[in-house]
């Protein structure tokens, strides 16, 4: 089973994993945890160079470039852990590509779409299912703000771009509904959005 994680900064995914990565263990489950842009050694490169490397890179060369982490990472990592029965969570997937890029840098260009959907289509691996989570923008900055990580290249983009991310996500779920839950954060503080995710998984787990 392949799960994924998704949303804008600040919305909970890194917290929600690690909790539950702890749950299906509990429950005697395999589980490899891992996120992108990253996962694999090279993924890893790949990713500090796209957020925290001096140089932008142009649409479709960043877009490459996330797609060339995701191959590495995919082939080097998920394959090989789904094939040998572990649960994999993963913090971002091919979702935050089209937010990011197709909708935040691209505004939801046809072309931009496009491309991202063909490389997608050349991995030829979708989420079972997808956890959007999600927050109003304000909330997630103050969360932000707490925590202690620094701030790369995504991060630093203004209130625009993010807005476009957001309604990007938004997009997803409407034109995927099977796949993609969304979940409010907000409201529910972090121990209530980890059981509704659970209940969900279990769900899947034991119905397919
Ligand atoms: N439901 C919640 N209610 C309140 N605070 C939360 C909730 N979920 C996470 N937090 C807090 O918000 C901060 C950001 O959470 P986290 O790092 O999990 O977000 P993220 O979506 O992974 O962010 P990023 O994409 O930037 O890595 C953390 O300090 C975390 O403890
Ligand atoms: C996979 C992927 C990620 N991004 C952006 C989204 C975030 O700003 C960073 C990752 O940081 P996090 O703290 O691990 O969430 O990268 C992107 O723009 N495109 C992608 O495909």
């Amino acid at each position: 089973m392949f799960i994924t994680l998704e949303g804008g900064e600040g919305v909970g995914k890194s917290t929600q994993l690690r909790l539950l990565a702890d749950a299906l263990r509990s429950h005697g489950h395999d589980v490899l945890a891992t996120r992108e842009p990253g996962g694999s050694p090279g993924a890893e490169a790949l990713r500090n160079l796209l957020l925290f490397g001096d140089a932008p890179l142009s649409l479709r060369a960043e877009i490459l470039a996330h797609f060339a982490a995701r191959f590495d990472h995919v082939e080097q990592v998920i394959r090989p852990a789904l094939a040998a029965g572990q649960i994999v969570l993963c913090d971002r997937f091919t979702d935050s590509t089209l937010a990011y890029q197709g909708y935040g840098r691209a505004d939801g260009d046809a072309a931009v779409l496009e491309l991202i959907h063909v490389l997608d289509a050349q991995l030829g691996l979708r989420p079972d299912r997808t956890f959007l989570l999600e927050a109003p923008r304000e909330v997630a900055r103050q969360r932000l703000a707490v925590r202690k990580a620094p701030t790369d290249r995504y991060e630093q983009a203004d209130e625009a771009f993010h807005a476009r991310v957001i309604a990007g996500f938004q997009a997803i779920a409407t034109h995927d509904p099977q796949r993609v839950r969304r979940i409010g954060t907000a409201q529910i503080g972090v121990e209530g959005v980890n059981s509704l995710i659970m209940k969900e998984i279990l769900a899947v787990l034991s119905h397919g």
